[in-house]
Protein backbone atom coordinates (compact mmCIF):
# COMPACT_ATOMS: atom_id res chain seq x y z
CA UNK A 1 0.00 0.00 0.00
CA UNK A 2 1.31 3.19 -1.43
CA UNK A 3 2.25 6.07 1.95
CA UNK A 4 1.29 9.58 1.61
CA UNK A 5 1.78 12.43 3.31
CA UNK A 6 -0.18 15.46 4.15
CA UNK A 7 1.36 18.66 5.69
CA UNK A 8 -1.59 21.10 6.14
CA UNK A 9 -1.99 23.35 9.15
CA UNK A 10 -5.87 22.84 7.57
CA UNK A 11 -7.57 20.48 9.70
CA UNK A 12 -10.05 20.29 7.48
CA UNK A 13 -8.25 19.74 4.05
CA UNK A 14 -6.07 17.19 6.24
CA UNK A 15 -9.71 15.41 6.89
CA UNK A 16 -11.26 15.43 3.53
CA UNK A 17 -8.23 14.01 1.89
CA UNK A 18 -7.41 12.10 3.83
CA UNK A 19 -10.95 10.13 3.73
CA UNK A 20 -10.60 10.43 0.00
CA UNK A 21 -7.10 9.06 -0.04
CA UNK A 22 -7.49 6.09 2.29
CA UNK A 23 -11.18 5.10 0.34
CA UNK A 24 -9.01 5.19 -2.74
CA UNK A 25 -6.30 2.60 -0.86
CA UNK A 26 -4.07 4.80 0.04
CA UNK A 27 -2.33 4.87 3.65
CA UNK A 28 -2.55 8.72 5.07
CA UNK A 29 -0.81 10.14 7.52
CA UNK A 30 -1.25 14.05 8.69
CA UNK A 31 1.27 16.73 9.92
CA UNK A 32 -0.15 20.34 10.81
CA UNK A 33 3.27 22.09 10.76
CA UNK A 34 6.52 21.84 8.57
CA UNK A 35 8.40 20.71 12.17
CA UNK A 36 6.10 18.04 12.56
CA UNK A 37 6.31 16.79 9.30
CA UNK A 38 10.19 16.81 9.57
CA UNK A 39 10.11 14.52 12.98
CA UNK A 40 7.93 12.08 11.24
CA UNK A 41 9.85 12.12 8.21
CA UNK A 42 12.76 11.21 9.98
CA UNK A 43 11.40 7.86 11.39
CA UNK A 44 8.99 7.16 8.31
CA UNK A 45 9.57 6.05 4.68
CA UNK A 46 6.60 7.51 2.61
CA UNK A 47 6.10 7.55 -1.37
CA UNK A 48 4.35 10.68 -2.16
CA UNK A 49 3.75 14.02 0.24
CA UNK A 50 1.01 16.28 -0.56
CA UNK A 51 2.12 20.06 0.93
CA UNK A 52 0.81 23.13 1.69
CA UNK A 53 2.49 26.11 0.70
CA UNK A 54 1.68 28.28 3.48
CA UNK A 55 2.70 26.36 7.06
CA UNK A 56 2.36 28.51 9.90
CA UNK A 57 6.73 27.39 10.67
CA UNK A 58 8.16 27.66 7.10
CA UNK A 59 7.15 28.06 3.35
CA UNK A 60 6.59 25.31 0.76
CA UNK A 61 10.11 26.04 -0.48
CA UNK A 62 11.52 25.49 2.49
CA UNK A 63 9.93 22.60 3.42
CA UNK A 64 10.68 20.85 0.03
CA UNK A 65 14.19 21.61 0.82
CA UNK A 66 14.13 20.17 3.84
CA UNK A 67 11.80 16.70 2.51
CA UNK A 68 14.60 16.55 -0.58
CA UNK A 69 17.13 16.21 1.80
CA UNK A 70 15.53 13.70 4.44
CA UNK A 71 13.35 11.43 2.06
CA UNK A 72 14.40 12.74 -1.40
CA UNK A 73 13.09 9.97 -3.39
CA UNK A 74 9.31 10.69 -2.19
CA UNK A 75 7.46 12.99 -4.92
CA UNK A 76 5.96 16.11 -3.71
CA UNK A 77 2.81 17.82 -4.51
CA UNK A 78 2.40 21.34 -3.62
CA UNK A 79 -0.68 22.94 -2.70
CA UNK A 80 -1.17 26.68 -3.34
CA UNK A 81 -3.32 29.34 -3.68
CA UNK A 82 -3.59 30.92 -6.77
CA UNK A 83 -2.02 33.63 -6.30
CA UNK A 84 0.91 31.60 -5.35
CA UNK A 85 1.49 30.25 -8.60
CA UNK A 86 4.29 31.92 -9.64
CA UNK A 87 6.00 30.64 -6.23
CA UNK A 88 4.90 27.17 -7.01
CA UNK A 89 6.62 27.42 -10.58
CA UNK A 90 9.44 28.01 -8.59
CA UNK A 91 9.21 24.72 -6.31
CA UNK A 92 8.98 22.68 -9.71
CA UNK A 93 12.23 23.51 -10.47
CA UNK A 94 13.62 23.10 -7.09
CA UNK A 95 12.20 19.47 -7.22
CA UNK A 96 8.38 19.18 -6.40
CA UNK A 97 6.47 16.94 -9.06
CA UNK A 98 3.84 19.20 -9.55
CA UNK A 99 1.32 22.03 -8.12
CA UNK A 100 -2.17 22.19 -7.74
CA UNK A 101 -4.17 24.90 -6.91
CA UNK A 102 -7.06 25.51 -4.17
CA UNK A 103 -10.23 24.43 -4.29
CA UNK A 104 -8.83 20.72 -4.77
CA UNK A 105 -10.86 19.08 -6.58
CA UNK A 106 -10.46 15.54 -5.87
CA UNK A 107 -10.40 14.06 -9.95
CA UNK A 108 -7.53 16.68 -10.24
CA UNK A 109 -5.55 15.49 -6.69
CA UNK A 110 -5.91 11.63 -7.92
CA UNK A 111 -4.58 12.51 -11.18
CA UNK A 112 -1.77 14.25 -10.35
CA UNK A 113 -1.02 11.46 -7.28
CA UNK A 114 -1.17 8.47 -10.09
CA UNK A 115 0.72 10.44 -12.14
CA UNK A 116 3.85 10.94 -9.85
CA UNK A 117 3.30 7.62 -8.45
CA UNK A 118 3.81 6.01 -12.23
CA UNK A 119 6.42 8.52 -12.84
CA UNK A 120 8.84 6.77 -10.32
CA UNK A 121 7.84 3.32 -11.44
CA UNK A 122 9.10 4.17 -15.13
CA UNK A 123 12.30 6.79 -13.86
CA UNK A 124 15.15 4.14 -14.04
CA UNK A 125 17.97 6.79 -14.59
CA UNK A 126 19.14 7.95 -11.40
CA UNK A 127 19.91 11.34 -12.64
CA UNK A 128 18.22 13.91 -10.47
CA UNK A 129 16.64 14.57 -13.54
CA UNK A 130 14.42 17.97 -14.03
CA UNK A 131 10.79 16.52 -12.20
CA UNK A 132 10.23 14.12 -14.89
CA UNK A 133 6.59 15.39 -15.44
CA UNK A 134 5.03 12.88 -18.09
CA UNK A 135 4.18 15.01 -20.61
CA UNK A 136 7.77 16.04 -21.05
CA UNK A 137 8.38 12.63 -22.67
CA UNK A 138 5.62 12.71 -25.27
CA UNK A 139 6.15 14.35 -28.78
CA UNK A 140 3.76 16.76 -28.55
CA UNK A 141 5.28 19.81 -29.69
CA UNK A 142 3.56 22.38 -31.59
CA UNK A 143 4.57 25.51 -32.82
CA UNK A 144 2.79 28.75 -32.60
CA UNK A 145 1.99 31.73 -35.33
CA UNK A 146 2.97 34.20 -34.19
CA UNK A 147 6.48 35.57 -35.92
CA UNK A 148 8.64 34.88 -32.97
CA UNK A 149 7.24 31.30 -32.63
CA UNK A 150 7.96 30.72 -36.19
CA UNK A 151 11.36 31.92 -36.21
CA UNK A 152 12.08 29.35 -33.51
CA UNK A 153 10.62 26.87 -35.56
CA UNK A 154 12.73 27.48 -38.60
CA UNK A 155 15.72 27.69 -36.25
CA UNK A 156 14.69 24.03 -34.89
CA UNK A 157 14.71 22.79 -38.04
CA UNK A 158 18.30 24.62 -39.07
CA UNK A 159 20.62 23.69 -35.78
CA UNK A 160 19.01 19.52 -35.46
CA UNK A 161 20.70 18.48 -38.19
CA UNK A 162 23.80 19.98 -37.34
CA UNK A 163 26.35 18.96 -33.84
CA UNK A 164 26.21 22.55 -33.01
CA UNK A 165 25.77 23.39 -29.32
CA UNK A 166 22.57 25.38 -28.33
CA UNK A 167 21.40 27.69 -25.73
CA UNK A 168 17.96 28.50 -25.32
CA UNK A 169 16.90 31.85 -23.35
CA UNK A 170 13.70 32.53 -22.22
CA UNK A 171 11.41 32.73 -18.47
CA UNK A 172 10.18 29.95 -16.96
CA UNK A 173 7.64 27.80 -18.38
CA UNK A 174 8.39 28.96 -21.94
CA UNK A 175 9.52 25.91 -23.50
CA UNK A 176 12.88 25.89 -23.47
CA UNK A 177 12.95 21.89 -22.65
CA UNK A 178 10.25 21.46 -25.22
CA UNK A 179 12.85 23.26 -27.87
CA UNK A 180 15.68 20.96 -26.32
CA UNK A 181 13.44 17.96 -26.94
CA UNK A 182 12.64 18.95 -30.59
CA UNK A 183 16.06 19.77 -31.67
CA UNK A 184 17.23 16.04 -30.64
CA UNK A 185 14.40 14.38 -32.14
CA UNK A 186 14.46 16.34 -35.34
CA UNK A 187 18.38 15.12 -34.86
CA UNK A 188 20.20 11.73 -36.11
CA UNK A 189 20.78 11.19 -32.48
CA UNK A 190 17.11 10.86 -31.57
CA UNK A 191 17.73 6.97 -31.36
CA UNK A 192 20.24 7.36 -28.13
CA UNK A 193 19.08 9.21 -25.05
CA UNK A 194 18.02 12.92 -24.20
CA UNK A 195 19.10 13.49 -20.72
CA UNK A 196 17.80 16.47 -18.93
CA UNK A 197 19.28 17.75 -15.74
CA UNK A 198 18.17 21.10 -13.83
CA UNK A 199 22.05 22.27 -12.43
CA UNK A 200 19.85 24.63 -10.35
CA UNK A 201 18.05 21.13 -8.24
CA UNK A 202 21.45 19.84 -7.87
CA UNK A 203 22.24 19.40 -4.08
CA UNK A 204 25.66 20.91 -4.04
CA UNK A 205 27.31 18.04 -2.41
CA UNK A 206 26.38 16.07 -5.48
CA UNK A 207 26.32 17.94 -8.55
CA UNK A 208 29.96 16.92 -10.03
CA UNK A 209 29.23 13.30 -9.39
CA UNK A 210 25.71 13.29 -10.84
CA UNK A 211 27.34 14.91 -13.74
CA UNK A 212 30.83 13.42 -14.11
CA UNK A 213 29.91 10.35 -12.16
CA UNK A 214 32.10 8.84 -9.52
CA UNK A 215 34.33 5.10 -9.13
CA UNK A 216 33.41 3.14 -5.61
CA UNK A 217 35.29 4.44 -2.70
CA UNK A 218 35.30 8.01 -4.48
CA UNK A 219 33.97 9.48 -1.41
CA UNK A 220 31.86 8.42 1.85
CA UNK A 221 28.29 6.51 0.77
CA UNK A 222 29.88 6.15 -3.16
CA UNK A 223 29.38 2.14 -2.71
CA UNK A 224 29.50 1.63 -6.05
CA UNK A 225 30.85 3.13 -9.58
CA UNK A 226 28.08 5.49 -10.96
CA UNK A 227 27.92 7.07 -14.44
CA UNK A 228 27.34 10.61 -14.51
CA UNK A 229 24.85 12.79 -16.71
CA UNK A 230 27.37 12.91 -19.83
CA UNK A 231 27.63 8.93 -19.69
CA UNK A 232 24.23 8.30 -19.82
CA UNK A 233 23.56 11.00 -22.73
CA UNK A 234 26.27 9.44 -24.64
CA UNK A 235 25.80 9.60 -28.44
CA UNK A 236 22.72 11.60 -27.70
CA UNK A 237 21.61 14.94 -26.35
CA UNK A 238 22.61 16.44 -22.77
CA UNK A 239 20.02 19.32 -21.56
CA UNK A 240 21.65 21.71 -18.96
CA UNK A 241 18.97 23.63 -17.73
CA UNK A 242 19.64 26.91 -15.60
CA UNK A 243 23.62 26.70 -16.22
CA UNK A 244 24.36 29.62 -14.57
CA UNK A 245 23.70 27.58 -11.33
CA UNK A 246 26.89 25.57 -12.04
CA UNK A 247 29.37 26.47 -9.29
CA UNK A 248 33.35 27.49 -10.39
CA UNK A 249 34.74 23.82 -10.11
CA UNK A 250 32.26 22.18 -11.76
CA UNK A 251 31.91 24.84 -14.56
CA UNK A 252 36.20 23.70 -14.95
CA UNK A 253 35.15 19.89 -15.28
CA UNK A 254 32.66 20.83 -17.72
CA UNK A 255 34.84 23.26 -19.87
CA UNK A 256 37.52 20.10 -19.99
CA UNK A 257 34.84 17.85 -21.23
CA UNK A 258 33.63 20.51 -23.86
CA UNK A 259 37.21 20.72 -24.86
CA UNK A 260 38.97 17.03 -25.11
CA UNK A 261 35.20 15.10 -25.57
CA UNK A 262 36.68 13.07 -22.41
CA UNK A 263 35.13 12.66 -18.49
CA UNK A 264 36.85 11.50 -15.37
CA UNK A 265 34.83 10.15 -12.88
CA UNK A 266 35.32 11.53 -9.47
CA UNK A 267 37.83 9.65 -7.83
CA UNK A 268 38.82 7.64 -11.40
CA UNK A 269 42.04 7.92 -12.75
CA UNK A 270 40.88 7.10 -16.23
CA UNK A 271 38.97 9.52 -18.71
CA UNK A 272 36.59 8.17 -20.47
CA UNK A 273 35.31 9.25 -23.95
CA UNK A 274 32.00 10.96 -24.57
CA UNK A 275 29.81 12.19 -27.38
CA UNK A 276 27.37 13.86 -26.51
CA UNK A 277 25.27 17.09 -27.87
CA UNK A 278 24.84 20.01 -25.24
CA UNK A 279 21.94 22.24 -25.29
CA UNK A 280 21.58 24.55 -22.02
CA UNK A 281 19.24 26.87 -21.00
CA UNK A 282 18.90 29.88 -18.91
CA UNK A 283 16.34 32.44 -17.90
CA UNK A 284 18.83 34.64 -16.68
CA UNK A 285 21.01 36.84 -18.97
CA UNK A 286 24.80 34.62 -19.01
CA UNK A 287 26.30 36.96 -20.40
CA UNK A 288 25.62 39.34 -17.41
CA UNK A 289 26.81 36.34 -15.58
CA UNK A 290 30.06 36.53 -17.03
CA UNK A 291 30.22 39.95 -16.95
CA UNK A 292 29.84 39.61 -13.12
CA UNK A 293 32.64 36.56 -13.08
CA UNK A 294 30.00 34.42 -11.65
CA UNK A 295 29.89 32.02 -14.98
CA UNK A 296 33.19 31.64 -17.38
CA UNK A 297 33.57 33.31 -20.31
CA UNK A 298 35.31 31.04 -22.52
CA UNK A 299 32.86 27.94 -21.52
CA UNK A 300 30.23 30.56 -22.28
CA UNK A 301 31.83 31.49 -26.04
CA UNK A 302 32.24 27.06 -26.57
CA UNK A 303 28.36 26.45 -25.91
CA UNK A 304 27.39 29.39 -27.72
CA UNK A 305 27.16 27.98 -31.31
CA UNK A 306 23.83 29.24 -31.42
CA UNK A 307 21.68 30.94 -29.06
CA UNK A 308 17.38 30.52 -29.35
CA UNK A 309 15.33 33.06 -27.46
CA UNK A 310 11.82 31.84 -26.14
CA UNK A 311 9.83 35.35 -25.70
CA UNK A 312 7.36 35.41 -23.14
CA UNK A 313 3.74 34.50 -23.48
CA UNK A 314 2.05 37.88 -23.18
CA UNK A 315 4.32 39.41 -25.82
CA UNK A 316 2.78 36.58 -28.09
CA UNK A 317 -1.01 36.97 -27.45
CA UNK A 318 -1.10 35.62 -31.72
CA UNK A 319 -0.14 32.06 -29.96
CA UNK A 320 -2.78 31.75 -26.37
CA UNK A 321 -5.48 30.45 -28.62
CA UNK A 322 -3.33 27.87 -30.55
CA UNK A 323 -1.78 26.74 -27.18
CA UNK A 324 -4.93 26.40 -25.39
CA UNK A 325 -6.80 24.77 -27.74
CA UNK A 326 -3.51 22.16 -27.94
CA UNK A 327 -4.27 22.12 -24.33
CA UNK A 328 -7.59 21.72 -24.04
CA UNK A 329 -7.33 18.81 -26.58
CA UNK A 330 -4.36 17.14 -23.95
CA UNK A 331 -6.57 17.94 -20.97
CA UNK A 332 -9.80 15.88 -22.66
CA UNK A 333 -7.58 13.09 -23.20
CA UNK A 334 -6.22 13.09 -19.70
CA UNK A 335 -9.27 13.74 -18.18
CA UNK A 336 -11.08 11.68 -19.94
CA UNK A 337 -13.81 14.05 -21.32
CA UNK A 338 -15.15 15.62 -24.33
CA UNK A 339 -15.05 19.48 -24.08
CA UNK A 340 -14.86 20.91 -27.81
CA UNK A 341 -14.04 24.35 -27.69
CA UNK A 342 -13.29 27.75 -26.46
CA UNK A 343 -15.85 30.45 -25.63
CA UNK A 344 -14.78 33.54 -27.53
CA UNK A 345 -14.87 35.27 -24.85
CA UNK A 346 -12.74 33.23 -22.69
CA UNK A 347 -10.47 33.59 -24.94
CA UNK A 348 -9.92 37.45 -24.70
CA UNK A 349 -9.37 37.10 -21.15
CA UNK A 350 -6.82 34.75 -21.37
CA UNK A 351 -4.84 36.99 -23.96
CA UNK A 352 -4.83 40.04 -21.50
CA UNK A 353 -3.62 37.80 -18.85
CA UNK A 354 0.41 38.34 -17.93
CA UNK A 355 1.03 34.50 -17.74
CA UNK A 356 4.16 35.11 -15.64
CA UNK A 357 4.31 30.95 -15.62
CA UNK A 358 4.30 31.78 -19.37
CA UNK A 359 3.23 28.22 -21.24
CA UNK A 360 2.89 26.04 -18.38
CA UNK A 361 0.60 27.90 -16.30
CA UNK A 362 -1.75 28.10 -19.34
CA UNK A 363 -1.37 24.24 -19.64
CA UNK A 364 -2.48 24.29 -15.87
CA UNK A 365 -5.37 27.17 -16.02
CA UNK A 366 -6.64 24.81 -18.84
CA UNK A 367 -6.56 21.62 -17.13
CA UNK A 368 -8.08 22.79 -14.84
CA UNK A 369 -11.38 24.37 -16.97
CA UNK A 370 -11.72 21.63 -18.74
CA UNK A 371 -11.83 19.45 -15.20
CA UNK A 372 -14.98 21.78 -14.40
CA UNK A 373 -16.55 22.10 -17.71
CA UNK A 374 -19.31 20.07 -18.27
CA UNK A 375 -20.81 21.44 -21.03
CA UNK A 376 -19.11 22.07 -25.10
CA UNK A 377 -17.48 24.83 -24.59
CA UNK A 378 -15.39 26.27 -21.95
CA UNK A 379 -16.57 29.66 -20.46
CA UNK A 380 -15.52 32.36 -18.22
CA UNK A 381 -17.31 30.94 -15.39
CA UNK A 382 -14.45 27.99 -15.55
CA UNK A 383 -11.27 30.12 -14.74
CA UNK A 384 -9.83 30.82 -12.12
CA UNK A 385 -11.02 34.46 -10.61
CA UNK A 386 -7.37 35.69 -10.60
CA UNK A 387 -7.52 34.97 -14.62
CA UNK A 388 -10.44 37.03 -14.74
CA UNK A 389 -9.67 39.80 -12.46
CA UNK A 390 -6.55 40.03 -12.61
CA UNK A 391 -4.57 41.46 -9.17
CA UNK A 392 -2.47 44.34 -10.40
CA UNK A 393 1.34 43.24 -9.65
CA UNK A 394 2.79 46.30 -10.71
CA UNK A 395 1.37 48.45 -7.78
CA UNK A 396 4.22 50.82 -6.11
CA UNK A 397 4.95 49.21 -2.69
CA UNK A 398 4.60 53.45 -1.72
CA UNK A 399 1.51 54.82 -1.67
CA UNK A 400 0.30 58.86 -1.91
CA UNK A 401 -1.69 59.87 0.36
CA UNK A 402 -4.47 61.66 -0.96
CA UNK A 403 -6.87 61.60 1.44
CA UNK A 404 -4.09 62.78 4.19
CA UNK A 405 -4.53 66.56 5.49
CA UNK A 406 -1.78 67.86 3.46
CA UNK A 407 -1.80 67.15 -0.40
CA UNK A 408 1.19 65.64 -1.89
CA UNK A 409 3.82 67.55 -3.31
CA UNK A 410 4.71 67.37 -7.12
CA UNK A 411 7.80 65.99 -6.55
CA UNK A 412 6.56 63.15 -4.36
CA UNK A 413 4.18 62.24 -7.36
CA UNK A 414 6.69 62.64 -9.78
CA UNK A 415 8.81 60.46 -7.41
CA UNK A 416 6.40 57.94 -7.09
CA UNK A 417 5.88 57.24 -10.71
CA UNK A 418 9.25 57.17 -11.53
CA UNK A 419 9.86 54.36 -8.69
CA UNK A 420 6.72 52.63 -10.20
CA UNK A 421 8.06 52.66 -13.82
CA UNK A 422 11.39 51.67 -12.41
CA UNK A 423 10.42 48.57 -10.94
CA UNK A 424 7.69 47.46 -13.61
CA UNK A 425 10.55 48.05 -16.36
CA UNK A 426 12.97 45.61 -14.05
CA UNK A 427 10.49 43.15 -13.96
CA UNK A 428 9.71 43.24 -17.49
CA UNK A 429 13.38 42.83 -18.39
CA UNK A 430 14.10 40.43 -15.65
CA UNK A 431 16.30 42.53 -13.51
CA UNK A 432 18.36 43.39 -16.83
CA UNK A 433 19.77 46.70 -15.81
CA UNK A 434 21.20 47.53 -19.43
CA UNK A 435 17.82 46.97 -21.02
CA UNK A 436 15.65 48.48 -18.24
CA UNK A 437 18.03 51.56 -19.29
CA UNK A 438 17.16 51.03 -22.54
CA UNK A 439 13.22 50.57 -22.00
CA UNK A 440 13.21 53.83 -19.70
CA UNK A 441 15.23 55.56 -22.79
CA UNK A 442 17.93 56.50 -19.88
CA UNK A 443 21.58 56.01 -19.54
CA UNK A 444 22.86 53.22 -17.72
CA UNK A 445 24.38 56.08 -15.30
CA UNK A 446 20.94 57.36 -14.35
CA UNK A 447 19.46 54.48 -14.10
CA UNK A 448 22.45 53.56 -11.54
CA UNK A 449 21.66 56.76 -9.64
CA UNK A 450 17.75 56.48 -9.38
CA UNK A 451 18.02 52.79 -8.21
CA UNK A 452 20.47 54.68 -5.36
CA UNK A 453 17.93 57.30 -5.03
CA UNK A 454 14.66 55.25 -4.63
CA UNK A 455 16.42 52.42 -2.04
CA UNK A 456 16.31 49.57 -4.87
CA UNK A 457 18.88 48.04 -4.89
N1 LIG B 1 6.12 23.85 -28.07
C1 LIG B 1 5.33 23.30 -27.16
N2 LIG B 1 4.32 22.50 -27.54
C2 LIG B 1 3.49 21.96 -26.62
N3 LIG B 1 3.58 22.18 -25.31
C3 LIG B 1 4.57 22.98 -24.87
C4 LIG B 1 5.51 23.56 -25.77
N4 LIG B 1 6.39 24.31 -25.05
C5 LIG B 1 6.03 24.17 -23.77
N5 LIG B 1 4.95 23.39 -23.64
C6 LIG B 1 4.24 23.08 -22.38
O1 LIG B 1 4.69 23.97 -21.36
C7 LIG B 1 5.27 23.25 -20.26
C8 LIG B 1 6.55 23.97 -19.86
O2 LIG B 1 7.53 23.77 -20.85
P1 LIG B 1 9.08 23.51 -20.48
O3 LIG B 1 9.22 22.61 -19.30
O4 LIG B 1 9.77 23.12 -21.74
O5 LIG B 1 9.46 25.01 -20.06
P2 LIG B 1 10.87 25.57 -19.55
O6 LIG B 1 11.07 26.88 -20.22
O7 LIG B 1 11.94 24.53 -19.72
O8 LIG B 1 10.53 25.80 -18.02
P3 LIG B 1 11.57 25.99 -16.80
O9 LIG B 1 12.43 27.18 -17.10
O10 LIG B 1 10.65 26.27 -15.65
O11 LIG B 1 12.32 24.72 -16.66
C9 LIG B 1 5.54 21.85 -20.80
O12 LIG B 1 5.33 20.89 -19.81
C10 LIG B 1 4.53 21.69 -21.91
O13 LIG B 1 3.36 21.15 -21.40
Amino acid sequence: MKKILIIDDDREICLLLRKYLTKKGFETHEALSGKEAEKWLKKQEVDLILCDFKLPDYNGLEMLEKIKIIRPAAKVIIITGYSDVRIAVEALKKGAFEYVTKPLYPDEIMLTITNALETEHKQAAPVPKKPSRPEASKTDFISGKSLSAQKVNKHIELIAPTDMSVIILGETGTGKEYVARAIHQKSARSGAPFIAVDCGALPKDLAGSELFGHVKGAFTGALRDKKGCFELANEGTLFLDEIGNLSYENQIKLLRVLQERKVKPLGGSQERKVDVRIIVATNEDLKTAVRKGEFREDIYHRLNEFKIELSPLRERKEDIEVFALHFLKLANEQLLKNVESIDKRVLKILENYTWHGNLRELKNVIKRAVLLCDGPALSKEHLPEEIIFPVEDDQPDFEILIDGEAPPSLKAVTEAAEKTAIINALKRTNNNKSKTAEVLQVDRKTLYNKLKAYNLS
